[in-house]
């Protein structure tokens, strides 16, 4: 199969859809790479890495998008991306599609098969592609979260850890997944004074024996949510309902009761986002303030860290990159129900129950769209 890895363009984002070792593990299955020039290049994956690892350097993304039968990427297309997609062409990436209709939209008239990372599910009813950024961008909440504490950044002036003689910060943190385990990991680690709320008591059970008394686990709900919040110095949003969009947690009349200078951090606002005042943000400019309180809602946190995040994510993401090149998307996804997990859009028609749902498309089961798609042409 032809793979073609166009450079990203969203703002500030600087991860690539492959390393040069995941283009190498493709080219041993096989397959031919075609990476656009400078691609890696901020990040210290010069062109002649790609090149030492099989691929082939392309000027334009516009030559990619013409040739290649399975695109990777990171973040969701772009509109002018998505403009270059066309029928039976393979699309492996970032979606979210629940809180954007005009992507979704676009989607579905290019034909393309559409991959979401975020939803290709694991046997432990995880989420072993968004895993690896939901680690990252967990850890950098903490840490956008203490920089934003600063007098000089719009902060309160608290420092996370406290000193001795002065208590320290409190940090509430909603949800107690990959993100939010490890928000609270950093956040006990700076000596900060820490919650983590979340539905599932069997995972507060969990957090619980890992932390060893070191972290408060709280049950989620209105009460407890508006009882943390008002007392924070800092509040990490990271909930999440697969595919769906995040409900808000925290509203508008909470957080106008917050302390001012307080900081709030909502790394679902890739999924629409959990607090009511949330927008989404950009790494260039990174917050706003509502009511006295600082928001920091970027969409893409882990491209603020793009070296380790693409690394990161080139070992998520590579083997089922493989199975894809060696067998065709389709019969890949029908061999394996986690990656079919992953089918938002097919052929014209939306293959994610959540997102159909919310959007108001007529859902197509994925195995069904696959198999009457089949006989149309697809790459193998
Ligand atoms: N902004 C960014 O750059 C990034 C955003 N994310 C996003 O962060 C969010 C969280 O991701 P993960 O931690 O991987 O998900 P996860 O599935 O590991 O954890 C989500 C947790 O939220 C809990 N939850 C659901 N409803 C709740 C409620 N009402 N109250 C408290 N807890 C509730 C669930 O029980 C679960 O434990 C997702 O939207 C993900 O897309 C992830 C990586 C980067
Ligand atoms: C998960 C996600 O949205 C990101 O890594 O940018
Ligand atoms: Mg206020």
């Amino acid at each position: 199969m032809l793979v073609g890895v166009p450079k990203e363009i969203k703002n500030h984002e600087y991860r690539v859809g492959l390393t040069p070792a995941g283009v190498r593990e493709l080219v041993a299955n096989g397959h031919d790479v075609i990476v656009e020039t400078q691609a890696g290049a901020a990040i210290g994956f010069a062109n002649e890495q790609y090149e030492a690892a099989g691929a082939t350097m392309i000027d334009t993304a516009a030559e990619i998008f013409a040739t290649a039968e399975m695109i990777i990427k990171v973040k969701e297309p772009q509109p002018v991306e998505c403009e270059m997609l066309r029928p039976g062409q393979i699309l492996y990436t970032y979606l979210h599609l629940a809180p954007d209709p005009k992507q979704t939209e676009l989607l579905v008239k290019s034909g393309a098969t559409c991959i979401a990372y975020e939803t290709v599910t694991d046997a432990r009813g995880g989420l072993p592609l968004l895993a690896p950024m939901s680690e990252v961008a967990g850890r950098m909440s903490i840490q956008a979260g203490a920089h934003h504490l600063e007098k000089a950044q719009g902060g309160l002036g608290t420092l996370l850890g406290g000193v001795p003689g002065v208590a320290p910060a409190k940090v509430l943190v909603i949800g107690g997944g990959v993100v939010g385990t490890q928000a609270a990991r950093m956040a006990v680690g700076m000596g900060a004074d820490v919650t983590i709320l979340d539905r599932s008591l069997p995972r507060l059970r969990e957090l619980d024996v890992e932390f060893g008394g070191r972290l408060k686990c709280v049950y989620s709900t209105v009460e407890a949510i508006e009882e943390y919040a008002l007392e924070a110095d800092l509040v990490v949003g990271a909930v999440l309902i697969p595919g769906a969009a995040a409900p808000k947690l925290l509203t508008r009349d909470i957080i106008s009761r917050m302390k001012d200078g307080a900081v709030v951090v909502d790394v679902a606002i890739d999924q629409g986002g959990c607090f009511e005042t949330s927008k989404a943000t950009t790494h260039q400019e990174p917050t706003y303030v509502v009511d006295g309180v600082v928001h920091y809602c970027v969409a893409n946190m882990p491209g603020g860290v793009a070296r380790t995040s693409t690394m990161a994510l080139t070992n998520a993401t590579m083997p089922f990159a493989v199975a894809i090149a060696n067998k065709g998307a389709a019969q890949a996804m029908l061999d394996d129900q986690h990656l079919l997990n992953g089918l938002n859009v097919h052929a014209g028609q939306v293959t994610y129950q959540a997102v159909a749902d919310v959007l108001g498309y007529d859902y197509v089961p994925a195995t069904e769209a696959l198999l009457a798609n089949q006989s149309k042409p697809e790459a193998a």
